[in-house]
C-alpha cells in the first residue's frame, strides 16, 4: 500500500483579517496544509497549549507589540523554537524582520505565498536563537536595485546583490572597497550621508569607466548592528521613449485650466532641465496678437520680457514653423530680442495646434547652454505640446461659453471636446486607483434616412428622444455626450465585471423599445447598436478605446443592428474558441470535469455562516478553472444547462445533506436556477428527485431564479415556483435591482428573499445613487416580509452601511471565496472547533 503523505501543518498569526483571508485562500487549496489560525498572542498561546503539529508559521509582520509577544512566545517554546518563519510585510520597503527564513509582501500572497511555503518546508531546521543566515536585504529596495551594504560609519562595503556584482563585473570584488571610492554624489557631499532618495552620483570602476545614475539611501539595524543600504539606478537604461512617457504621463495629470497649464510648464521645465518654458495663446482672427499663459523662467538673473507682438521667432512659429536650435553650431539663428533677453543658446519653438491643423499657439522650451541630449528632448517636447494643444483648444472652448462650447446645445448633453477632456480625466483616475471602466459608442441606426425623409425637426426630435432616454438608462456618475451628428458616447465608470456593462448596454438598446413620440402626434420606432470596448483591458488611451468602441458598434451593425457588441481583438478567434468549448462542455459531466464551490453566507450581525451558495466551475483539462461566467452561457445556448444544472443540484444537495449529518448547523443551499431549466416542463419533478433521494429538508434548498428572467419569456414561470414553494422549497431572486421589473416581480412571483446585486454594493462609498437603491431596497424587502442577502461584499466600508442599514445576510470575499468542497469542510471543521472551545466565531 503507497504511503500517504499528512498535510504539514501551517500556522497563521495575524491579527489582520483581510491578510488571513488572503492566506488561508493562498494554502488551503490543494490540501497539502492543515491550516491554524491565531489573532493575538493570547490566541496563540492556547493553541500551542494543545501541541498541534507545526512545521511553518505565517507571520504578519505589522511591527505591533502583540505580534512581538507572539513571537516571543513561539520562540520560548521548545517544540517550536526553531520553527521557519515566512514573514508577509506591508508593500512599502521596511527593515527585515528578525530571524526571517523568508518574506513576501502582502500583495504577492496569492501567487507566492504557497510555493515559499513548500520552500521553507525544505529548509533543515534552524537552532534556536538568533538567525545565523545572510540577511535579505530586498527589504531594503525595489526589487532588482544593485545594491551594496556597508558599514557605519567607516562605509566599509561588506555586502552587495547580483545586480551590483553585473555593474561592477570583472573589476574585482566590490566588497572590501569603500562606498567613497565606488559612489561619487553629485553635489559633492561625502559618505556617510543621512537617507534620501535619487540623489544623483557616479558609480566609479576601478577600470576608470563611470556610471551615471542615482542613489537612494537607507540607514537601517541588521541583528543589532548599524549599517548603511544604498540602492544604485543606472540611468543610462532610461530609455528616451520612457522619459518622453512618463513626462507625458506627469504633464497628464495637470488639470487643463490656466493654472494646470502653468503647472504643466513648470514641470516640463523641471523634468528636462529647462531654463525657460513658455505657451501663448494666438486666435487667428484676433487682432490683439498672441497671449502669454505660462510662463516659467528658471534663468540666473531677473529679465525683462519683451512684447509677444514684437518677436520674429513667434511670429514664424505662429505662421506654422517650428523652429528648433540646440547648439551654437550652424547657420546664424535669426535675431531675436526674446532670445537674446534670455541669453538662450539651445531652444524649441513649436506651433500647438487644433484638431484641424490650424495654429492656436505655440510653446518654447529653452535653455541657456547647449543642449546634447536632443534625443530625449525633441520627442518629449512634441509629446507635452499636444497636451498643451488639447488644453488651449479646450480653455477657447470654455472662453466662447460653455453653453455654446461644451455642451450640445440641442440635446444639453456634452459635446465630443467635454467628452474627450472626461474621458481624460477618468484614464488619469483609474491609472490612479486600478478602477476599470467601460466606453460605449453608441450609433442611431438609419438616422440619415430619418433626417432626409422626415426633415430635419423631425431629426432633431428624434436626437433629443434618445438623449434623454440614453441618461436615463444609466447612473448620475455615469458620462452621456453627443460626440457627433447621430453618435452618442458613454463612459461608465467602477466596472468590476464585464456582464455589469453588458447589462447596462442591454438596457440601452431595450430603453429604445417604446417608439418615440413627436410633437405632432406621430410615432417613430427609432433603434440603435452599441461598440464596448474596456479600459485597460482593450485600450489604454482614450482615442484607441473610441476607436475599438466604434469597431465594434460596426460589429453590432452588421448583425442586423438593434443590438451591442464588444469589442474583440479577433473575433473569429474568439467565436472559434467558443464552438471549440461548446463540443467540449457537452462531455464535460461525463468526463467528471466540472466541479462544485461552495461560497458561505454569514448572519450580519455575528457573522456567522448560516447557508452556502453552490457554484459550478468547469476544471477543463488544457485551459484550468473556467468561470461560470463564460460557460453558462454557450451551456444555456446550447440547451446543455439541463443536465448540468441537474448535476449541480443532486451534487450540492448531496454535499449539504452530508455537512448536516456531520454538523448539524440547519445550513441553507442555494442552487442557481437558469431560465432554460425554468422552462422544463418537469423541473418540480427533477427538484423533488434530487431531494428525495439526497434526503435533504426541502426548507434548506434555496433555489435562485435572476430577476432578468422575465414572465413573458418563461411560460409558466409563476407556476413553476408556485409549485417549488408548496414542496418547501424557499426561492431567492438573484441580481435583485438590476432589471426593469423589479418590484412588479417581488409581487408576483413567491420569493422569501432577495440577493442585491453586487453591482449596487461595490458601489457602496462610490455612488450615492446606488447606496439609496441599496437602503431603499432593504426597507422594501422588510416591508414585504421578505429576507435580504447582500452579494459582492468585498470591504469593510460595505459591511458597517449593510449592517447599519439593516440588511440581514452577507456574502462576499470579505468573509470568504467560493471554495472547494475540502476546503469548505475545513472551514466548518474550524469552527467547530472554536464554537467548542467558545472562542469567536471566525469570519
Ligand atoms: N467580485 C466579487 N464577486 C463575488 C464576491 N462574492 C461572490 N462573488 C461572485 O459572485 C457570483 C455570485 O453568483 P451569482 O450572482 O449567482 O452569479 C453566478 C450565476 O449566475 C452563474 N452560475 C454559477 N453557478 C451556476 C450554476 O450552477 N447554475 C447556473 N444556472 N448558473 C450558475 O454564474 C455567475 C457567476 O458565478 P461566479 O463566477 O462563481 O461568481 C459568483 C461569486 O464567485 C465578491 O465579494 N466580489
Amino acid at each position: 500500500m503507497a504511503a500517504t503523505i499528512e498535510p504539514n501543518g501551517v500556522l497563521i498569526f495575524t491579527s489582520r483579517r483581510e491578510v488571513r483571508r488572503a492566506v488561508f485562500d493562498a494554502l488551503d487549496l490543494d490540501g497539502d496544509f492543515v491550516l491554524l489560525s491565531a489573532r493575538d498572542a493570547g490566541q496563540l498561546e492556547a493553541l500551542l497549549a494543545d501541541a498541534p503539529p507545526l512545521h511553518v508559521v505565517v507571520v504578519c509582520a505589522d511591527g505591533s507589540a502583540d505580534t512581538a509577544q507572539g513571537l516571543r512566545i513561539l520562540r520560548a517554546s521548545p517544540a517550536y523554537a526553531a520553527l521557519p518563519i515566512v514573514y508577509v510585510v506591508d508593500d512599502t520597503p521596511g527593515v527585515a524582520p528578525e530571524g526571517a527564513l523568508d518574506w513576501l509582501r502582502t500583495g504577492a500572497i496569492a501567487a507566492e505565498l504557497a510555493q515559499r511555503v513548500r520552500a521553507a518546508l525544505q529548509v533543515p531546521a534552524a537552532p534556536a536563537g538568533p538567525a545565523a543566515t545572510r540577511s535579505d536585504w530586498r527589504f531594503a529596495f525595489d526589487a532588482g536595485a544593485a545594491w551594496v551594504v556597508a558599514s557605519t560609519p567607516d562605509g566599509c562595503i561588506l555586502d552587495s546583490g547580483a545586480a551590483m556584482e553585473r555593474l561592477w563585473a570583472g573589476s574585482g570584488p566590490v566588497q572590501g572597497r569603500l562606498l567613497s571610492e565606488v559612489f561619487v554624489l553629485a553635489n559633492g557631499s561625502g559618505w556617510p550621508v543621512p537617507d534620501g532618495d535619487a540623489m544623483p552620483c557616479l558609480l566609479r570602476r576601478p577600470d576608470g569607466g563611470q556610471i551615471g545614475g542615482e542613489v537612494d539611501v537607507r540607514h537601517i539595524v541588521d541583528h543589532g548592528a548599524h549599517r548603511i543600504a544604498v540602492a544604485f539606478r543606472d540611468l543610462r537604461t532610461v530609455d528616451v521613449a520612457e522619459r518622453a512617457l512618463s513626462l507625458l504621463a506627469v504633464l497628464d495629470a495637470c488639470p487643463s485650466d490656466d493654472d494646470g497649464m502653468s503647472e504643466a510648464a513648470a514641470l516640463l521645465a523641471d523634468a528636462l532641465e529647462l531654463d525657460v518654458v513658455a505657451v501663448w495663446s494666438a486666435l487667428p482672427e484676433s487682432e490683439a496678437g498672441p497671449e502669454v499663459l505660462a510662463r516659467i523662467w528658471n534663468g540666473p538673473t531677473p529679465v525683462e520680457w519683451p512684447e509677444a507682438g514684437d518677436l520674429p521667432l513667434l511670429k514664424v512659429c505662429l505662421g506654422g514653423e517650428p523652429l528648433v536650435r540646440l547648439g551654437d553650431d550652424g547657420d546664424a539663428p535669426l535675431a531675436d530680442p526674446l532670445v537674446e533677453a534670455l541669453g538662450l543658446r539651445t531652444y524649441v519653438l513649436l506651433p500647438l495646434l487644433d484638431e484641424r491643423r490650424s495654429v492656436i499657439g505655440a510653446v518654447l522650451a529653452g535653455r541657456c547652454r547647449p543642449s546634447n541630449d536632443a534625443r530625449v528632448l525633441a520627442p518629449a517636447l512634441r509629446a507635452a505640446t499636444a497636451r498643451f494643444a488639447s488644453a488651449l483648444e479646450l480653455r477657447r472652448a470654455r472662453e466662447q461659453g460653455r453653453a455654446r462650447g461644451l455642451v450640445d446645445t440641442l440635446t444639453g448633453l456634452p459635446n465630443r471636446l467635454l467628452f474627450n477632456d472626461r474621458l481624460d480625466t477618468t484614464i488619469r483616475e483609474a491609472e490612479r486607483t486600478g478602477e476599470c471602466f467601460a466606453t460605449l459608442l453608441v450609433d442611431l441606426d438609419r438616422f440619415k434616412g430619418i433626417n432626409e425623409t422626415l426633415g430635419h425637426a423631425v431629426g432633431d426630435q428624434v436626437l433629443t428622444s434618445v438623449a434623454k432616454r440614453l441618461r436615463a438608462s444609466v447612473r448620475a456618475s455615469d458620462t452621456v455626450a453627443r460626440y457627433a451628428g447621430d453618435e452618442f458616447t458613454l463612459i461608465l465608470r467602477h466596472i468590476i465585471k464585464r456582464d455589469d456593462v453588458l447589462r447596462i448596454a442591454e438596457k440601452v438598446v431595450q430603453a429604445m423599445e417604446l417608439p418615440l413620440s413627436l410633437d405632432d402626434g406621430s410615432e417613430l420606432q427609432a433603434t440603435i447598436s452599441v461598440g464596448i470596448s474596456f479600459f485597460p483591458d482593450d485600450a489604454v488611451d482614450g482615442e484607441l478605446l473610441l476607436r475599438h468602441a466604434d469597431e465594434a458598434m460596426y460589429g453590432a451593425k452588421s448583425l442586423g443592428r438593434n443590438n451591442y457588441q464588444i469589442y474583440a481583438a479577433n473575433v473569429d478567434a474568439a467565436q472559434q474558441q467558443q464552438a471549440e468549448l461548446k463540443v467540449r462542455l457537452r462531455h464535460a459531466v461525463r468526463n467528471e470535469e466540472l466541479r462544485v464551490f461552495y461560497q458561505p453566507q454569514v448572519e450580519a450581525e455575528s457573522e456567522d455562516i448560516v447557508g452556502m451558495e453552490a457554484l459550478v466551475r468547469w476544471e477543463h483539462p488544457e485551459l484550468g478553472m473556467i468561470s461560470p461566467g463564460f460557460f453558462i452561457p454557450l451551456a444555456e445556448a446550447s440547451g446543455l444547462i439541463v443536465p448540468i444544472g441537474e448535476w449541480v443540484l443532486r451534487t450540492a444537495c448531496a454535499q449539504a445533506r452530508a455537512w448536516e449529518d456531520r454538523y448539524g448547523l440547519g445550513l441553507r443551499l442555494g442552487v442557481n436556477l437558469s431560465a432554460v431549466q425554468l422552462m422544463q416542463p418537469n423541473l418540480a419533478a427533477v427538484v423533488a428527485n434530487a431531494l428525495r433521494d439526497t434526503r435533504l429538508e426541502p426548507g434548506q434548498l434555496e433555489l435562485e431564479v435572476t430577476e432578468s428572467i422575465s414572465v413573458k419569456t418563461v411560460p409558466h414561470l409563476v407556476e413553476t415556483l408556485d409549485a417549488l414553494h408548496a414542496m418547501g422549497c424557499r426561492i431567492a431572486i438573484d441580481d435583485f435591482g438590476t432589471g426593469a421589473a423589479s418590484l412588479d416581480y417581488l409581487r408576483r412571483l413567491p420569493a422569501d428573499r432577495i440577493k442585491i446585486d453586487q453591482s449596487f454594493v461595490r458601489n457602496i462609498g462610490v455612488d450615492p445613487d446606488d447606496e439609496a437603491i441599496v437602503r431603499a431596497t432593504i426597507d422594501m424587502a422588510h416591508r414585504l416580509k421578505r429576507g435580504v442577502v447582500a452579494e459582492g461584499v468585498e470591504i469593510e466600508q460595505h459591511l458597517h452601511f449593510l449592517r447599519a442599514n439593516g440588511c440581514d445576510e452577507l456574502q462576499g470575499y470579505l468573509f470568504c471565496r467560493p471554495l472547494p468542497t475540502a476546503t469548505f469542510e475545513k472551514l466548518l471543521g474550524e469552527r467547530e472547533r472554536l464554537v467548542s472551545e467558545g472562542q469567536a466565531i471566525p469570519a
